[in-house]
């Protein structure tokens, strides 16, 4: 379990993660979303301590991360899988992580084997593809076998039947009774990936909940309908407190999407006025969709400070 209470860090004029408090359970998938620079690699290196934070607190497992000693049997963390030794081998480094947390030598192999790189478990690290190395750098968070675990971008640079597997991984240590906690700035890595979604836009929690009430609260249900008596229909529509827009039409009458009612009301409505309906399809915004939605005030604000002058991001 990882809880983060009230926590906010600042660099000198930049607030990165401001009064931010949720909490990551055991047994789950939790997707930690936000657009780039929303402070997910932030937080993410607050709770691990290697950062100080400047107010609030975070705890793992019920203690602050930095208190406990031989660390990669607490949590185990890929914050970037580039930052390894090139000139060691796959092994090497696993063997020096095992030897720090005093770890037993025989988990190298074991890793190695469970993330499909035994046979590169020789071959200097330097050689290898992005991808090779975040399976490098996902073996090192197994290699203490923790109950939490923490990937900053793990999908970056695999290609699809490595996010298959990097799924199917992360389900099954959930499945375990772990904490599992994935950040991703896009949602649709984490549809199929996540139970929980912890969704932070400038720093701020913006969410923190299921895929489903996150889909249900962003999304804008609405009715596409097809008619000859658009007008008719319009103005019907509209006194019940629809909002309907044309949004084209052909031969076969006018189209109209409809936002506000549904289509079960919009079809009693047409059938007790005699509107003829060529057509009426309910489409349910996607996740994406919501996504975009709820964190469209902080991707606005990103590119407005991009625009000023001096502005270095
Ligand atoms: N060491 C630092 N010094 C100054 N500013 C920083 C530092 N680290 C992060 N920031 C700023 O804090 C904000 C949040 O950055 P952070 O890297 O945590 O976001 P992120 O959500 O991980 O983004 P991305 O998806 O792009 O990695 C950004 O405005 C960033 O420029």
């Amino acid at each position: 379990m990882i809880e983060v209470n009230e926590l906010t860090k600042r660099y000198g004029g930049t607030t990165a993660v401001k009064d931010l408090s949720f909490t990551v359970r055991p047994g789950l998938v939790t997707g930690f979303l936000g657009p780039n620079g929303a402070g997910k690699s932030t937080t993410l290196r607050l709770i691990l301590g290697l950062n100080e934070p400047s107010g609030g607190s975070v705890t793992v497992d019920g203690r602050p991360f930095r208190d406990r000693p031989r660390g990669l049997r607490h949590v185990g963390a890929l914050l970037d899988a580039g930052d390894v030794h090139g000139g060691r081998t796959a092994a090497a480094h696993l063997a020096a992580l095992a030897r720090g947390n005093r770890i037993p030598r025989s988990r190298v192999d074991e890793v190695l084997a469970e993330v499909g790189l035994t046979g590169a478990a020789r071959r200097r690290i330097g050689g290898f593809s992005l991808g090779m190395k975040q399976r490098l750098g996902i073996a090192g968070t197994l290699l203490g076998d923790p109950p939490v675990l923490l990937f900053d971008e793990p999908l970056n640079g695999l290609d699809p039947e490595g996010v298959k597997w990097v799924r199917g991984l992360f389900r099954r240590l959930a499945v375990e009774g772990r904490t599992v906690f994935v950040s991703s700035h896009l949602m649709t890595e984490m549809e199929s990936t996540a139970d929980e979604l912890v969704v932070i836009g400038r720093g701020e929690l913006i969410a923190a909940e299921s895929l489903a009430d996150f889909a249900a609260r962003g999304t804008r249900s609405s009715v596409s309908v097809r008619t000859r008596q658009g007008a008719e229909l319009t103005d019907l529509l509209t006194a019940e407190g629809a909002d309907v827009r044309p949004v084209g039409g052909d031969g076969q009458g006018e189209l109209l999407t409809v936002t506000g009612l549904s289509s079960e009301r919009v079809a009693e409505l047409a059938f007790r006025h005699r509107i003829m309906l060529g057509e009426l399809t309910t489409g349910r915004s996607s996740l994406e969709e919501a996504f975009m939605e709820l964190t469209a005030d902080s991707i606005e604000y990103g590119a407005r400070t991009a625009r000023e002058p001096g502005a270095n991001r």
